[in-house]
């Protein structure tokens, strides 16, 4: 054995007792020679790359591979396997012969380049035998990206003077970190003089503060430098080549479970240890912290963690708990926000790779897991979602490109596929004109398995019935199967033919892509009139065909006037525009906008929901004109009036007018008294209060009141009169005989008023439009038993809120979907979303009568549909309602 290899074995059982290493004079010691040739002969293994020496004093060496292992021991922990090849890098670089190599770490936020850095610097100091510590200086260059001067100032030092606020000299961290380690953090923020003046420090270790000309200064430093940026665009070529070791860090995404486990672990350690106390974790908070997305790494990991921690601990100081336990409540509503994402995605990927093992997705075993022995209404929710999904799957999975017609022919018998594409061909008629091809196809696939499975016999007893609300998918789904039955003999059962239906349901139910070049805008007074009648009109045609413009009683005439010029400014295509207003002043508003945007616009006043369904659909109609549209919903106005005779007054509202004089106020003192007299067949009839100043006695209001109303009679302590309006005085009224008058009149115009608002959209014709419209929007829920519900248990809140039948349709519509939304959110997670999407109004509050008179209904809907409203939403509701 040559004295080289004895030097080497020497100091490889010298540190099994000594890990951190020994010195030149340790073995010269041991080998009993002197220190210089120890030393000589340490060097020489070090240059073989057998040995490594480390940095301080004394220069300690230890054999290459024992270094890093033992040193490395418990930091394994913490740094996981993929860190460990890195570290094993980094402690090359940094023990390197003769002076530490400069290293560059990579990685995204988060990924613990920092703490890699520190890492390094600890080992360093483990190692070194000198008491006095490595100094090791961070510096994150970001925080003086704005002031490059500055920035190197910091770095190198400052000459004083040598620039403006530079009053006395400086010392800069290169200084500091003499004999140490300096880590700057955000590199790339070092401007190109500065990287250049960095580059020059590590090749020749000379450097010159900010200022100085002539003065060269030295520093012994080991650089470690990290970016989020690739240094191959964000730094300077000199510099990035000078960087012999260049490590890159994992993202946390690309760590293995194990990994995370150990940083799981890590943290909650950390965290236990500030709280003092035992820190328990549920199992399904657990698996969600190590599978979560995390797109902030370690760092944002270890940061929710720490955040879940306090909450979790703060339950426990409230003595909700007699330990802390984390728990998936702890989690920030963000993380589980992408949590409910994914698992979204997962469970629809996990049901195509179900289905990817056998040839088709099999719906018949799907729909008899299904306990059929839960309330109707529940095996009702789960098979539409089962049929759905069925539906989306198939769809998702067969849809072209992915399938070529020859795919198709793969999977569909042939005789069934030739049939389809006929019948998409010969029963464009009887079908709904938005089924595609691509659809039946999709409904060819389902036929496939169908055919497949009763050869089987497996189906016949197993197909729970299920019926669409819609009847129009219905019938369709009926001239369907005949036509199927006639051209190849498949006679289908009529549970599947009720099944088919689902198939022909649009895909886009609730497309707005159609291209309006007359605009329909709805303008009416009250918080949500407009918005609830266009919102069924929408809804009924399955496109956002008209726009809503609220006019709340504290909003000025003004402002509705530029939402509306807003409005029609929006959309550059829009060629007309038809407005459709409530009351007399809005009338003009379409011509004052059509003056200044010159763009033609027709009003038309007095709008029911008639007009609104009439106006939206004519809008579709792309060849009619303004003028054309403008008509037809004027026709509309008069449809529900059984005598075409009566004409103009008669669908005009019913009025009673108050009259006073400005300041006494006895007509509304008047106002109070007669509404406590109309009965219910009086409920339409509108009572208010005319001021008359007493001066002019001026009448205009009443006469333009009387152009839009159908007054019945004017009361009041100022004798006034204007054509045909009887007129009672208020002494009279306060007679018998001054009330029997007034119910004379309010019978006989009663006789006379016969339009929609009252009473022609008939309680079948509600409820046929309810259940169309229904049927469009919802997935859950059979809108029929909705329908029922909401027929016992809304007259009393409809009488109570006093809404007109506008405003009840828009509210039947309203809950259908509420209810809707409220199963889905239940079924995926997402009640919380749906809550946050509550608009809150904390001024608002409810009276009890208002709470008791939703209750009963409420809890119905509950108890049906096996939900729980959230206490956000009835309020709402109850705002709604006014
Ligand atoms: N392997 C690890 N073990 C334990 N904690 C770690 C580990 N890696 C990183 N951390 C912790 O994660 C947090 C973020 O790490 P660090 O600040 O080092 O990331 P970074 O890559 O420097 O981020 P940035 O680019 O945003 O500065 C720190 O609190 C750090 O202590």
């Amino acid at each position: 054995m040559n004295r080289l290899d004895e030097v080497y074995k020497e100091l490889k059982s010298f540190e099994q007792i000594h890990p951190q290493g020994a010195s030149a004079y340790d073995i010269a010691k041991k080998l009993k020679i002197d220190r210089s040739t120890a030393s000589r002969y340490l060097n020489k293994l070090v240059k073989e790359n057998k040995v490594m020496k480390s940095p301080g004093k004394p220069v300690r060496y230890k054999t290459h591979s024992s270094f890093v292992n033992t040193q490395q021991a418990d930091l394994e922990i913490r740094v996981g396997k993929s860190l460990q090849p890195i570290l094993k890098k980094a402690m090359a670089a940094f023990l390197y012969p003769s002076n530490p190599l400069p290293i560059l770490i990579t990685g995204e936020t988060g990924t613990g380049k920092t703490f890699l850095a520190e890492t390094l610097s600890k080992i360093v100091n483990q190692t070194s035998d000198d008491k006095k510590q490595i100094p090791f200086i961070t510096f994150n260059c970001a925080d003086y990206a704005n002031n490059p001067e500055l920035l190197m100032g910091q770095i190198f030092g400052i000459k004083e003077g040598a620039f403006t606020g530079a009053t006395e000299d400086k010392i800069g961290l290169v200084e500091r970190a003499n004999n140490g380690i300096l880590f700057l953090d955000e590199i790339h923020r070092l401007p190109p003089s500065g990287q250049e003046m960095l580059f020059y420090l590590m090749d020749k270790g000379i450097y010159r503060r900010l200022g100085e000309t002539t003065k060269e200064r030295y520093s012994n430093v080991s650089l470690i430098a990290a970016t989020t940026e690739d240094p191959n665009k964000a730094l300077l070529p000199t510099l990035n080549r000078r960087f012999s070791v260049k490590l890159t860090l994992p993202p946390l995404r690309e760590r293995s479970r194990e990994e995370r486990e150990e940083l799981l672990e890590q943290f909650l350690k950390e965290e236990k240890k500030k709280m003092n106390t035992d820190l328990l974790i549920s199992d399904s908070c657990r698996e969600i912290l190590l599978t979560y997305e995390c797109p902030g790494n370690i760092g944002q990991l270890k940061s929710d963690i720490q955040i879940a921690c306090a909450r979790a601990y703060l339950r426990f100081l409230n003595n909700e708990e007699d330990r802390v336990i984390l728990k998936k409540e702890d989690l920030s509503n963000e993380l589980m926000d992408g949590v409910n994402e994914k698992i979204k995605k997962q469970e629809f990927n996990s049901k195509s790779n179900l289905y990817d093992s056998s040839p088709l997705p099999n719906i018949y075993e799907k729909l008899n897991e299904i306990n059929k022995n839960q309330p109707l209404e529940i095996t009702n929710v789960k098979l539409q979602r089962i049929i759905q999904e069925y539906i989306q799957i198939l769809s998702q999975k067969y849809k072209p490109p992915q399938l070529s017609k020859k795919g198709w022919q793969k999977l569909i018998d042939k005789d069934l596929l030739d049939a389809l594409k006929l019948a998409y061909h010969k029963l464009k008629k009887q079908l709904p004109a938005s089924v595609s091809i691509n659809q039946l196809y999709v409904l060819g696939l389902h036929l496939q398995n169908y055919r497949n499975h009763s050869k089987n016999n497996r189906y016949h007893e197993s197909l729970p019935s299920i019926i669409h609300p819609n009847i129009k998918y219905r019938q369709s789904a009926q001239q369907l199967a005949l036509f199927l039955e006639k051209n190849i003999g498949l006679n289908l059962p009529e549970e599947e033919i009720e099944l088919m239906a689902f198939f022909l349901k649009s895909e886009r139910p609730h497309s707005s892509l159609v291209e309006q070049s007359i605009a329909v805008i709805l303008v009416t007074h009250g918080e949500y009139t407009a918005s609830s009648m266009a919102h069924v009109t929408n809804t009924l045609l399955g496109n956002e065909v008209i726009h809503a413009i609220d006019m709340p009683l504290d909003v000025s005439t003004n402002e509705t006037y530029e939402r509306v010029k807003q409005e029609i400014q929006k959309n550059p295509n829009i060629k007309g525009v038809l407005l459709l207003v409530d009351i007399g002043s809005l009338v003009t508003m379409g011509d004052t906008i059509q003056h200044e945007i010159d763009i033609p616009i027709r009003t038309l006043s007095n709008v029911n929901l008639s007009m609104v369904l009439e106006a939206g659909r004519k809008s579709l109609v792309s060849s009619l004109s303004l003028d054309e549209i403008y008509e037809e919903t004027k026709k509309a106005m008069f449809a529900f009036i059984k005598n075409d005779a009566q004409t103009a007054t008669m669908h005009k509202k019913r009025l009673i007018a108050t009259v006073c004089f400005t300041g006494e106020g006895a007509a509304q003192l008047l106002e109070t008294w007669i509404k406590k007299y109309l009965s219910t067949l009086d409920q339409d009839v509108i009572v208010r209060t005319v001021r008359i100043d007493p001066t002019t006695k001026d009448t205009t209001v009443l006469k333009e009141l009387k152009s839009y109303y159908d007054i019945v009679a004017i009361i009041g302590t100022v004798s006034v009169s204007i054509d045909d309006v009887p007129f009672i005085p208020a002494w009279e009224l306060l007679q018998k005989e001054g009330i029997s008058r007034l119910e004379k009149l309010l019978e006989l115009t009663r006789n006379r008023i016969d339009f929609i608002d009252n009473q022609p959209i008939e309680q079948k014709e509600f409820a046929t439009l309810i259940l169309q419209g229904l049927g469009e929007i919802v997935t859950y829920i059979n809108p029929k038993i909705m329908i029922e519900i909401l027929d016992e248990f809304m007259p009393p809140i409809q009488a109570f809120f006093q809404w007109d039948n506008t405003r009840e349709l828009g509210m039947w519509m309203h809950l259908g979907s509420l209810v809707d939304r409220i199963i889905s959110a239940k079924l995926n997670n997402t009640m919380e979303q749906l809550k946050k999407s509550v608009p809150i109004d904390r001024n608002i509050t409810i009276t009890k009568e208002e709470e008791e008179i939703w209750s009963k209904l409420l809890s119905k809907l509950e108890s049906t549909f096996k939900i729980k409203i959230p206490a956000i939403i009835k309020k709402e509701l109850v705002k709604l309602s006014r």
